[in-house]
């Protein structure tokens, strides 16, 4: 069964508008937890704009399924995930000016960079995973680098409208059959929601979906216990039609 990952970040932005120590992002971890999410994901940004340093820190104490932290390669990120040890780290990229994840890393252009950091997360007993666009080249290069697992961006598929769905569902069914070819673990996520990820839960071959900003949405009306266990609902209908 298809693995979800909640991403925790945004119980975090809502709390930063305040500097408060409320809402918990580690809170609604343990509460997306309790309603059956496989692991949690959280992005230290090197601009603090939800997700702090702390929270990275304390969740790596209280998690009892699995931490996905995200973050990008710069030095003083990567020095962190090597002090706090998650169970996993996806390599994404970033840039201040950005409103959310644009895109996928170019791992092609920053082959070598990538490598290093893959190699000395692995050292410090770290899987790492890299969130790539499902681009052919990119999971190629992603391949040979060998770190063995890839996150597909899905951002263009969740906001494409009319035709663009099928060709953007076309375009992650192939990435992901080409990523198996090589081996590859392949997990998705970026813009998934209630309404759209049953055709991408369904694509053969993808074994975890990070999702969050929808979820955390939900969880502003119906709680985080239940936008979680209504996701896992959507998801498992999804597979067993
Ligand atoms: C990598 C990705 O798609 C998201 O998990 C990322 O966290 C998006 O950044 P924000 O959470 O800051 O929107
Ligand atoms: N890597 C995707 C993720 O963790 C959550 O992205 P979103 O659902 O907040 O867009």
């Amino acid at each position: 069964m298809i693995k979800l990952g909640v991403n925790i970040d945004h119980v975090a932005t809502i709390r930063q508008q305040r500097y408060t120590d409320y809402p918990d992002p580690i809170l609604a971890a343990l509460k997306a937890e309790d309603a059956g999410a496989d692991l949690i994901t959280l992005h230290l940004r090197e601009d603090r704009r939800h997700i702090q340093d702390s929270d990275v820190f304390t969740m790596r104490k209280m998690i009892r399924t699995r931490m996905n932290l995200e973050c990008s390669l710069s030095k003083n990120i990567i020095d962190i995930a090597c002090q706090v040890k998650p169970n996993d780290v996806c390599l994404v990229p970033e840039n201040r000016s950005e409103l959310t994840t644009e895109g996928g890393l170019d791992v092609i252009k920053y082959n070598s960079t990538i490598k290093d950091v893959a190699d000395r997360l692995s050292s410090n007993g770290i899987n790492v995973s890299i969130f790539i666009d499902p681009d052919i080249g990119q999971i190629e290069a992603a391949a040979k680098i060998g770190v063995g697992v890839i996150e597909i961006h899905t951002g263009k598929y969740s906001d494409a409208k009319f035709t663009e769905i099928n060709n953007e569902l076309f375009r992650i069914n192939e990435a992901v059959k080409f990523a198996k070819k090589y081996g590859l673990k392949v997990n998705a996520g970026h813009g998934l929601s209630y309404d759209n990820v049953a055709s991408i839960a369904t694509i053969e071959g993808i074994e975890e979906l990070n999702i969050g900003h929808s979820i955390i949405s939900r969880a502003l009306f119906d709680g985080i216990y239940n936008a979680v266990v209504i996701m896992k609902q959507v998801i498992f209908e999804a597979k067993a039609k």
